[in-house]
């Protein structure tokens, strides 16, 4: 496939070289306002920029036709309005907050242990997540999902940042509480935990470099070839039929 990649930082560098290894063309790569000549004939486009770009990005490609993987965070206000843009134009479109494989069954860990522990409210739960310092956003695209996932089995109102009482989402009656945690080179780290008097469990993920989120864009672009609407890594992981 020839790909462009929208973002060329840490993370379009990394799918640089996973899409290269596994044959593929980059056709355009831009850290700036899209050329849409070249950018039109790409055969997709992996979005790895910045929260403020991604939208007109990803609704630029559809508008030319090109299918887009969003692995983007932190503009999530205008998913709905790409999800339009992208049924408008007949194209193609699969947005993950984390495209890891590992990250993905952690999903599925978080939603069955929120499940399982639904008749326990003694149990606490908390978020925890670490990531590099150049990170623009706070909490993770990540946490987030951990974060609906869990609230969608439990009895939380909304979730809050604990180290920025600006940040938080839905009520503050019961939130859960999230930790975001910056240090140098780490490339993403997550827990989920559940705090009761007696005990604690907890489940964590960690990233011991970028190439997974890489490898799953990647791998996320090839199984969107030739298709039309909107997916998510569960389809292309075929997730929902391991059930
Ligand atoms: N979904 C996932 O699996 C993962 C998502 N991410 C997310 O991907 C995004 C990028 O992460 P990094 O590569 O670490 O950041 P980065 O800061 O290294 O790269 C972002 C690049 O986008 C460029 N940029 C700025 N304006 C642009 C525009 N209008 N069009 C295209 N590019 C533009 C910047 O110059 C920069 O080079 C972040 O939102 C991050 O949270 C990161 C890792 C995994
Ligand atoms: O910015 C990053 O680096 C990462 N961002 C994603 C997120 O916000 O969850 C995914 C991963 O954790 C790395």
């Amino acid at each position: 496939m020839k790909i462009a990649l929208l973002g060329y930082g840490r993370m379009g560098k990394t799918i640089e070289k996973i899409a290269t290894e596994r044959g593929h063309e980059i056709g355009y790569k831009t850290n700036t306002k899209l050329d849409e000549e070249i950018l039109k004939q790409q055969d997709i486009a992996i979005d790895f920029s910045i929260p403020e770009a991604a939208f007109d990005n990803i609704t630029t490609c559809f508008k030319l036709g090109v299918p887009v993987v969003s692995g983007t965070t932190g503009w999530l206000d205008h998913l709905e309005e790409a999800h339009k843009s992208c049924l408008k134009h007949k194209s193609a479109f699969i947005y993950a907050s984390n495209f890891s494989l590992g990250v993905n069954l952690f999903f599925e860990l978080n939603r069955k242990l929120a499940q399982l522990l639904q008749p326990y409210p003694n149990y606490k739960a908390s978020l925890t997540e670490v990531h590099h310092t150049k990170k623009l956003d706070q909490p993770s695209g990540t946490a987030i999902s951990l974060a609906e996932d869990l609230m969608a089995q439990q009895a939380y109102t909304g979730w809050q940042l604990t180290n920025d009482n600006q940040i938080k989402s839905g009520s503050l009656a019961k939130p859960l509480a999230i930790t975001a945690i910056r240090e140098e080179n780490v490339p993403g780290t997550h827990w989920v935990n559940y705090k009761s008097e007696i005990d604690e469990i907890s489940i964590k993920h960690k990233a011991n470099s970028r190439d997974g989120f890489a490898l799953g864009a990647v791998v996320a672009a090839e199984w969107l070839e030739g298709k039309q609407g909107i997916f998510n890594m569960q389809d292309v992981l075929n997730l929902h039929e391991k059930k």
